[in-house]
């Protein structure tokens, strides 16, 4: 579990985070977004005592970095993958490492396994693409196989394989129970990974739900409808009290569900060619949320 309690951060006149509040629970990916320059590096260096908050704190399953005894046992990171001497093999860099965390050698080869490394565990770390290196910063964060874990962008840079793997790993990791908070601007791969979400803009909280409410809540769910009977039908779904745009060759509804529309086309004899329910994207809603909360834009 990770609890942020009005964390603040600031670089001379730059509130990097603001009094900022959330929690990342155990069994849960929770996504972590804003736009650039949001905050969410700076939050995860501060949950990783990587830098001092001015005010607020961190509780790592109940307790403050400082007071942990072998942190690399409790937390791991990913936060910059190219955070390694470029000389150093990979098996090097991870045994310095498992060194640091009081972990077994065979550790080392454990997570070069889980990341898909062994075969490269020989080759400098400089040599390695950005996706071997994002593996690597990721068999990092698990050598002390910690129960709460950060990825900063873990998946820039990874192929559809990479991406697919990591999506994978991350459900593991909290369906078995571990903390797993993760930040990315790939919003169609949040949306397949997070179970919750915390949005940072401008270093405050935006929001704090799940995944499926924070769509929910800012956009539309629709109903796109297809059929030879326009007439009649859009008729009994305005009578129905249900909105009705056109589309190319199709009707776009709001306010009754597929289900209902079915129903109602059946009792007004209207055949259908379509029915197909239509979700709000985490795009759309989380441009809605974070409008006013974008530092850089293009006119
Ligand atoms: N070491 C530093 N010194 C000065 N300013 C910093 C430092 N680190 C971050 N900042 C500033 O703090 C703010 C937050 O930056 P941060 O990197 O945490 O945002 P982010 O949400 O991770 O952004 P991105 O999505 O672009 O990675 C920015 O304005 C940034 O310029």
């Amino acid at each position: 579990m990770i609890e942020a309690v009005g964390l603040t951060k600031r670089y001379g006149r730059t509130v990097a985070v603001d009094d900022l509040s959330f929690t990342a629970r155990p069994g849960v990916v929770t996504g972590f977004l804003g736009p650039n320059g949001a905050g969410k590096s700076t939050t995860m260096r501060m949950v990783l005592g990587l830098d001092r908050p001015d005010t607020g704190f961190v509780l790592i399953d109940g307790r403050r970095f400082g007071e942990l005894r072998r942190p690399l046992r409790v937390v791991g990171g990913l936060l910059d993958a190219k955070w390694v001497h470029p000389h150093r093999t990979a098996r090097n860099h991870l045994r310095w490492l498992a060194r640091a965390a009081d972990m077994p050698k065979t550790r080392v080869d454990e997570v070069l396994d889980l990341v898909g490394l062994s075969k490269a565990a020989r080759s400098p770390a400089g040599d390695f693409s950005l996706g071997m290196a994002q593996r690597l910063g990721i068999a990092a964060a698990l050598i002390g196989d910690p129960q709460v874990l950060l990825f900063d962008e873990p998946v820039n840079g990874l192929d559809p394989q990479g991406i697919a793997w990591v999506r994978k790993l991350m459900r593991t990791m909290a369906d078995n129970g571990r903390t797993v908070l993760v930040s990315s601007h790939l919003l169609a791969e949040m949306a397949q990974t997070a179970d919750e979400l915390v949005v940072i803009g401008r270093g405050r909280l935006i929001a704090q739900c799940p995944t499926a409410q924070f769509i929910s809540e800012a956009t539309e769910s629709s109903v796109r409808v297809r059929t030879a009977q326009v007439e009649r039908l859009q008729t009994a779904l305005v009578h129905k009290g249900a909105t009705v745009r056109h589309e190319p060759g199709a009707l776009v509804v709001a306010g009754l569900d597929a289900a209902e529309i079915g129903e109602l086309a059946a009792a007004h004899g209207v055949v259908l060619h379509e029915l197909s329910p239509r979700r709000g994207s985490l795009e759309d809603a989380y441009l809605h949320h974070t409008e006013d909360a974008v530092e850089h834009r293009s006119r």
